[in-house]
């Protein structure tokens, strides 16, 4: 059977639009969200990502500053950078890209954005949130797959969903927000051992396991539903994900394309955190009159 491509240009652009009248709503308030983005070294592809983040927020008509450091700053410089970030009542959302150069303390740096401003959700203490399930910011690329999969009408309560990556960032968040819609969650990972027999029961697979093309047709059930979370270059120097799209999608009802599937969706809510974030001073400022 022939798979449905789940659009994550097309959906990201949709929640963008819906975005781009909550920013006019509280510009209207005296509020203007204001996202801050520190790039440390030179990483083309953070260049890149960092680029569309500034491009993407502006388009929502969102305050962007970006700081751009170079890959021999000092943690302590760094630190001191976060610092005037939270200070600045201008500037709802902050975020470090990563990854960092290895002298500096990712975590250290982490701790260090206000709880309120990080709209990346990798403080601990959003990611204790999460975790109880309490209103936080969820971190965007696993909060952008579940956005693909309410939009796209993807059945999760009592479905079985497999997750191939345990990073902080997407495989260990995106099982537990799965865990919270009633999926019954499995998480593998490099030492897991006969990884087809775990895929082959996935209704919905989740790869975010870094090696190109790794996961093809026959690691997958027929009608399941695929997201692929992997960014590579295959031997061409073309762009791919983990998954062999060509092969998958005989098998899937649904997936993901690499690009234009899950890398939109991560940019995108982004903004929508900081939305929410400068929702959230507006109302705390409401309160305090
Ligand atoms: N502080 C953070 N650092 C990093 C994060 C993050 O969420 N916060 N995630 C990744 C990189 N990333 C965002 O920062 C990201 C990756 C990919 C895309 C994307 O839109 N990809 C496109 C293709 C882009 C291209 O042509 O190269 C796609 O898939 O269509 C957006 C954001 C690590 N660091």
């Amino acid at each position: 059977m022939s798979s449905k491509k789940i659009d994550g240009k097309a959906i990201g652009q949709e929640i963008r639009n819906e975005l781009k009248e909550e920013v006019a709503s509280l510009v209207a308030q005296g509020v203007q969200p204001g996202l801050a983005v520190i790039l440390v070294g030179e990483n083309s592809a953070s260049e890149t990502y960092v680029k569309n983040k500034e491009k993407s927020s502006k388009e929502a008509g969102m305050k962007s500053i970006l700081t751009k450091l170079p890959d021999t700053v000092s943690e302590e410089d760094l630190l001191a950078e976060v610092e005037k970030l939270n200070q600045d009542d201008t500037i709802d959302g902050i975020l470090v890209q990563l990854p960092l150069p290895k002298h500096i303390d990712e975590n250290k740096v982490i701790r260090a954005i206000s709880p309120e401003k990080d709209v990346d959700g990798f403080h601990p203490m959003n990611v204790g949130k999460m975790l109880i399930g309490q209103e936080t910011f969820l971190p965007c690329t696993p909060y952008g797959i579940m956005q693909l999969l309410e939009r796209s009408n993807v059945d999760i309560a009592g479905k079985h969903a497999v997750i191939i990556g345990r990073s902080n960032i997407v495989g260990k968040p995106m099982g537990q927000l799965l865990l919270q819609k009633d999926a019954t969650v499995t998480y593998c990972h490099s030492r897991t051992e006969d990884l087809k027999k775990f895929t082959q029961q996935a209704d919905i697979l989740i790869v975010a396991i870094g090696i190109a093309k790794f996961i093809t047709g026959d690691y997958i059930k027929e009608d399941a539903v695929v997201i692929d979370v992997g960014m590579n270059r295959d031997e061409n120097g073309k762009l791919c994900g983990d998954v062999d799209y060509e092969s998958a999608e005989k098998q899937a009802s649904a997936i993901t394309p690499v690009p234009g599937g899950v890398g939109p969706m991560t940019i995108t809510m982004l903004l929508k955190n900081t939305v929410e974030s400068a929702e959230n001073k507006l109302k705390a400022r409401m309160q305090n009159k």
